[in-house]
């Protein structure tokens, strides 16, 4: 976890730099960060899915940046690029999948995006089990985000003005679970 966190603090100053601040400009945004690692593992498919159910749906993930691990050779994760080409994300042997969430995107006025993705369903001769394990990093509870100066909203995004990042999380959640309409 340790690791993980210096690792995630080290990509959040190269993305300060690249967005043109300070390295610095993050710290305060996350000197009391919410993060979490998560195991998710995927039970191997039995019986076939039922019609459109995949082994994870599509979703982007709330927070800052993601670092995840997914198990070498399980395959299933893709990303979308563009409106509708999902793209398979193949696990490279000792490397991690960063992706950047809701609040990074809300950060750059939409500019970067929060990547949409999701687990596809494998073969119905491969009954293996997958594992993957994201860590995501969550600024502080009360972070006010909003699109830093000079970048106001893109004119084609659709991302809130302001948003509290405890606020923003706890509303993605309530709808992560609550029952299909
Ligand atoms: O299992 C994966 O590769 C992706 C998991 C994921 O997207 C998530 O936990 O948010
Ligand atoms: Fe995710």
């Amino acid at each position: 976890m340790t690791a993980l966190h210096v690792l995630s603090a080290d990509l959040l100053r190269l993305c300060a730099r690249a967005l043109g601040l300070n390295e610095d400009h993050f710290d305060d945004k996350f000197d009391r960060h919410v993060s979490s690692l998560v195991a998710n593992y995927y039970y191997p498919q039995m019986d076939e899915p039922l019609p459109g159910q995949l082994r994870r749906g599509a979703h982007t993930d709330f927070g800052g940046l993601t670092v995840l691990y997914q198990q070498d050779n399980a395959g299933g994760l893709q990303v979308l690029q563009g409106e509708n080409a999902w793209r398979d994300v193949r696990a490279i042997p000792g490397s991690f999948v960063i992706n950047i969430g809701d609040l990074m995107a809300l950060w750059t006025g939409g500019r970067w995006v929060s990547t949409m993705h999701r687990v596809v369903n494998p073969d119905r001769a491969d009954t293996s089990s997958r594992l993957s394990i994201p860590f995501f990093f969550q600024p502080n509870h009360d972070a006010v985000v909003e699109p830093l100066p000079p970048l106001a909203p893109a004119p084609d995004q659709q991302l809130p003005e302001t948003v509290i990042a405890g606020e923003w999380m706890a509303m993605k959640t309530q709808k992560l679970f609550a029952p299909a309409q």
